[in-house]
């Protein structure tokens, strides 16, 4: 499987993000960067602005102030395709591959944007369109294998298993060959084996294809196991950073997910 070098992934960097909603403020002034080939994980209580974090990343919503930067790339205010096209890729936290299609063509389809064959010349088989087509399955195939699905390829992904049809929505956003990838609760409603598969799927992703992640996920088991570098936001605000390490014993982190002693507002399963 190809790899991308580390002059291909550029660091992501957020600086000073507000995104405000009819007078609630759901991020305030978020600063991170991602540098390239790590996982980056965004964690914080319900609330705290990580869909929001993530909706301004891959241009669904709009930062009121400022920037995104992919290198020296402007991403701030570029709509979602541009961005996905600049090679930021995105997973969704509800499956969104469509039921009856087989994984093959479920993957083909995240090949769009790389499809230099008009339809009209795929339309009538032009040697040209046909080598290319040969090609983008041969590629599919490459990146199902990698991510454990490789004899998946002919069924329908509704038929899979659902930690499956969750390793196929990753497979479809590794098919845009993306030098960043989004990661909104991948291992969500999974088992422990799923989420352990799933978790190592992710860091092969970092690790043998030099991808960078941004990881929003609950379960902080995989993401202390994961992430090298965690942001945590409470309230919109960004109230600790640093390696997971540091992040779990910071008494901020751990009051916000605990929620403040004298109201009894715990929630130990929460605790990161
Ligand atoms: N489109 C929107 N319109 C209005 N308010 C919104 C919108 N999207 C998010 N919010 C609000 O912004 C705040 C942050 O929400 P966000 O979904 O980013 O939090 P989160 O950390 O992802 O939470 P969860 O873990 O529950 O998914 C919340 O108060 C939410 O109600």
């Amino acid at each position: 499987m190809t790899t991308a070098t580390a002059t291909d992934v550029l660091p992501l960097r957020v600086e000073d993000l507000t995104v405000r909603f009819a007078g609630l403020t759901a991020l305030d002034g978020i600063s991170l960067t991602v540098e390239p080939g790590t996982v980056h994980a965004v964690i914080g209580p319900n609330g705290a602005g990580k869909s929001t974090t993530f909706n301004v990343l891959s241009g669904v919503y709009r930062a009121t102030s400022g920037t995104v930067h992919l290198g020296t790339r402007e991403l701030t205010g570029l709509p979602p395709h541009r961005i996905a096209a600049l090679g930021v890729a995105r997973t969704f936290q509800n499956l969104a591959l469509p039921p009856r299609t087989t994984v093959a063509d479920s993957l083909l389809l995240g090949r769009h944007r790389l499809t230099r064959s008009g339809f009209v010349t795929a339309g009538l088989r032009l040697p040209s369109a046909v080598r290319e087509e040969r090609a983008h399955r041969e590629r599919v195939r490459e990146i199902a294998e990698f991510v454990g699905i490789g004899d998946q390829l002919d069924t329908p992904t509704g038929a899979l298993p659902y930690g499956l049809q969750k390793l196929a929505e990753l497979a479809r956003a590794l098919c845009m060959e993306p030098s960043v990838l989004l990661l909104d609760e991948p291992v969500a409603g999974m088992t422990a084996d799923e989420r352990r598969r799933t978790a190592a799927v992710i860091a092969g992703v970092r690790d043998s294809l030099g991808i960078s992640i941004v990881l929003v996920e609950h379960d902080m088991g995989v993401v202390m196991r994961l992430a090298d570098e965690v942001t945590v936001l409470d309230f919109g605000r960004r109230i600790a950073a640093g390696p997971p390490s540091r992040v779990q014993n910071d008494p901020a982190v751990i009051q916000a997910y605990l929620g403040t002693p004298d109201t009894g507002d715990t929630n130990e399963e929460a605790t990161p």
